[in-house]
């Protein structure tokens, strides 16, 4: 594994960020879009002389250059607008106009009113409204809010067409479920949660919120639907991105392991256990989750590998039992975020207590830096994750020393042996091991 630290930029070395002009926006805008253009007529002419058999594809570095460039491209746009509007308007627009695109965005999505809409064409905002049941002068006021952000048009008047965006509210809907209808509410129940303390019993926003007791999980496993929700939501997001499950089997040699039992703890419905055991045929895998997934992990692990994939159903907040005691990695991939310390040292003491010589605990997870580390774009989403554990979970995002802390409260003997950020990945895999070894 590579070593500790990697790629991490301490608080104390972190630089100060650029003030960037209208100036320097102006010209990063030019040369972006220049760079990306001529990428784009190149790309055009690599693929043609692929298609000719003349050439090679397009390298993994040009594409990363290109990424780069529209990273850097979308993030100078933003702070251009946010220069010319100004101050005032900058957060005047974020609490009057943008506010509004959620609710009309949920509203689309809870209606489904993309799938009603013709791929190719049109529809009177009359139908649409009978279809699903809604006044049609109601209907259009969402619709025509909407289209200000280019969800829907209205090609003719009182007449609804597609735009690319609306195009892609169908595949996106597990995610727009989630955020918009459970973690949307739970988000405005921050200040309420803030007011009446942390106790104990509450300690997310989501349960003020939702006027519960339970986390989200115990929530959730109450409700089939919602469960069933979450998983098609993480199957979304960890599908190609910075959170690809391939993150996971680049970053670590697996290989080197030899004949090995992997414990995928709150593996889900095994998704991951089943990529690694695809990948490296010397491993077997056991995926414990919660006894509501068995027959979601039953579905995804393929016939020719469930001599390899198990799923058991067992808490992590209890000890491992004797099948799995022995396992040479516990891997914890996003799970520890979900939960606040006391909880996140209750769940690793029962992995450091059963922790055969020579065997590792894999934490699969963000690792966040200063403001101002990392670039802008990368930046506001590390951060809105954060948000996201705190209001639903009542989890973090934590630093390499939060991580280091904690690790260290669970267990003074746990040390960590190496850090890898792989490629494009937003997660960090940090190899942990007793130090008595
Ligand atoms: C954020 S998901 C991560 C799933 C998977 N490891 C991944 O990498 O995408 C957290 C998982 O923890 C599981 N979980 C929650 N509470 C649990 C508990 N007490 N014991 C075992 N699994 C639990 C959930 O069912 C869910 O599958």
């Amino acid at each position: 594994m590579g070593s500790l630290g990697t790629g991490l930029v301490s608080p104390a070395t972190t630089p100060p960020r650029q003030v960037d002009t209208i100036d320097t926006l102006v010209d990063t805008i030019k040369s972006c879009f220049y760079f990306l253009r001529h990428d784009a007529s190149l790309q055009n002419e690599q693929q043609k002389a692929v298609n000719e058999s003349k050439g090679p594809s397009k390298t993994e570095n040009g594409f990363r250059e290109s990424l780069n460039a529209r990273t850097r491209l979308v993030q100078a746009c933003r702070l251009l607008i946010n220069a010319l509007e100004g101050p005032t308007e900058t957060s005047k627009n974020m609490a009057l106009v943008d506010k509004h695109s959620l609710v009309s965005l949920q509203t689309i999505n809870h209606y489904r009113i993309a799938e009603l809409v013709p791929a190719n064409g049109d529809i009177s905002i009359e139908a649409l409204a009978d279809k699903v049941k809604l006044p049609a002068d109601t209907l259009a006021r969402i619709l025509r809010q909407a289209m200000t952000y280019q969800v829907f048009r209205e090609p003719r008047n009182g007449y609804i067409s597609h735009t690319v965006t609306s195009m892609e509210i169908p595949r996106l809907e597990p995610l727009l479920t989630y955020q918009l209808e459970v973690c949307l509410p739970s988000s405005l129940g921050l200040i309420r949660w803030l007011k009446q303390g942390q106790e104990d019993a509450i300690k997310s926003p989501f349960q003020v919120a939702h006027h519960t007791e339970d986390s989200w999980w115990e929530y959730a496993g109450k409700r089939p639907s919602l469960i069933q929700g979450y998983g098609r939501y993480m199957e979304l997001i960890t599908n190609g991105g910075p959170h690809d499950v391939s993150h996971v089997v680049r970053g670590f040699a697996w290989e080197s392991l030899g004949e090995a039992l992997v414990v995928d703890i709150g593996g889900a419905n095994g998704f991951v256990s089943v990529m690694l055991a695809d990948a490296f045929p010397s491993l077997t895998l056991m995926i414990q989750d919660s006894t509501n997934l068995q027959e979601v992990a039953d579905a995804t692990i393929p016939a020719h590998l469930k001599g390899r994939v198990t799923f058991t159903p067992h808490s992590f907040f209890e000890p491992q039992k004797s099948t799995s005691r022995g396992a040479d990695i516990f891997l914890l991939r996003h799970i520890l975020h979900d939960w606040a310390d006391e909880d996140c040292i209750t769940i690793l003491r029962q992995l450091t207590q059963c922790l055969k010589p020579g065997a590792s605990i894999i934490v699969a997870e963000q690792v966040m830096s200063m403001p101002g580390a990392v670039d802008r774009e990368r930046e506001r989403v590390m951060r809105a994750l954060d948000m996201q554990m705190m209001v639903q979970f009542g989890g973090k995002e934590r630093t390499l020393e939060d991580w280091e802390g904690l690790f260290q409260r669970a267990d003074e003997s746990l040390e960590m042996v190496g850090v890898v950020k792989p490629d494009g990945s937003a997660d960090s895999l940090i190899q942990l091991k007793k130090s008595s070894e």
